[in-house]
């Protein structure tokens, strides 16, 4: 298991981490800038904390008050940086034997090529980086660091680099060689939700440099707790709400005059505001007076390949974003239809001291 709890003083902001982590891919996601590299880094021993306590498997690797801070070499920790960081100069196989220094040469030459084997490069072993693909070069990266059997695998941003269409092939194939060569604990940065989603079993939020959710990648999704996981998660929605009243069943919360049912199971006393994803806003003809459904006008439209995002105006002047597939587009502009915020699909947020209101 790894266990961190550090805090570092950054530019702008303190980082101030502590979570734990087991076998599996556990994701750290959060908006450009708050921390995430840094925690890698921190982890491999490449920059060092300000205080706190970093242990893999029970070993200690930093701690402030007893000056343990194992080197960087000695942690047994392999990192894939963003842009791989191969050696120009070295072959696919000598790059991959890099990690391997001080082992006999037939320990070299066995364990290369069975790697070379797994992440399916036979017939690539004298390539230089430069002759490579991005995706070559980034199982090379893979093989690199899997050949050290390291008890923990940092992942920063390992697909930026790649062209979208070879991005889904590639994460599949990743996840398929971790499953087959990798027992250990991923850790993978990332700032795309859909890949976090993919391929994480757990989610750690960062915004500015603090934790602000974390959990089985699910629940994270499902149940964003403040408006600073909703906006990390990618969620459109996030409306301020004036007052609450709870009634038998369901909570009332009112935004601007307007009033918004919520099973009251989600309650909390420090709610804030309501969210929910665009994609969830469902247009309805029949249920005239149901509940959570107003009249709209348009403000406006933008189109995407597969989704288009409208930008509504509800009843009580409160914007809203709702995602529809394009060919249903028609029906919400022609039709009489009205917005409906599903009751189940609400979720109550607070507002975390990192997260800006509104
Ligand atoms: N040793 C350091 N001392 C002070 N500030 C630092 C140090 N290292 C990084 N920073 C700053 O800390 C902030 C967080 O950087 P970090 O690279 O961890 O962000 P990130 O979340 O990985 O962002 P991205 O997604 O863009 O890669 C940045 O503003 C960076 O300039």
């Amino acid at each position: 298991m790894l266990k961190v709890d550090i805090t570092k003083t950054l530019k702008h902001f303190q980082l101030t981490t502590s979570f734990t982590a087991e076998a599996g891919i556990t994701g750290i996601i959060g908006p450009s800038g708050c921390g995430k590299s840094v925690t890698l880094q921190s982890l491999a021993g490449l920059q060092t904390p300000d205080s706190g306590e970093i242990s893999l498997n029970n070993r200690p690797l930093f701690h402030s008050e007893h000056g343990i801070h194992v080197k960087s070499k000695d942690r047994n920790i392999g990192y894939v940086f963003q842009n791989y960081a191969l050696f120009p100069h070295l072959t696919v196989e000598k790059n991959i034997e890099y990690g391997l220094k001080g082992r006999s040469s037939l320990e070299k030459k066995q364990k290369v090529s069975s790697l070379i084997k797994k992440v399916q490069l036979t017939g690539y072993e004298n390539h230089y980086p430069n002759q490579l693909s991005g995706g070559q070069q980034q199982r090379v990266a893979l093989a690199r660091t899997l050949v050290t059997e390291p008890d923990l695998l940092l992942l920063d941003e390992p697909f930026s680099a790649l062209d979208h269409h070879v991005k889904h092939i590639l994460e599949q194939e990743l996840v398929s060689i971790l499953q087959e060569n990798y027992s250990g604990i991923v850790l993978l940065v990332t700032h795309n939700m859909e890949e976090a989603y993919r391929l994480c079993d757990q989610l750690i939020l960062y915004d500015k440099g603090q934790i602000i959710q974390s959990g089985k990648k699910e629940d994270v999704f499902q149940k964003p707790e403040n408006t600073a996981a909703a906006r990390v998660i990618g969620c459109k929605n996030i409306l301020p709400v004036d007052s609450i009243t709870k009634t038998n069943g369901y909570i009332t919360c009112r935004m601007e005059g307007l009033n918004v049912k919520v099973p009251s199971r989600h309650v909390s006393d420090n709610t804030t505001h309501i969210g929910i994803y665009s994609e969830n806003i469902a247009f309805t003809k029949e249920k005239e007076d149901a509940d959570n459904t107003y009249s709209f006008t348009i403000n406006n439209v933008v189109k995407g390949i597969h989704q288009t995002d409208i930008n509504l105006r509800l009843e009580n002047e409160i914007d809203i974003i709702a995602s529809v597939l394009n060919n249903e587009v028609d029906a919400v502009w022609h039709g009489e239809a009205k917005v409906e915020l599903p009751m189940s699909q609400l979720f109550l947020l607070k507002t975390t001291s990192s997260s800006p209101q509104g």
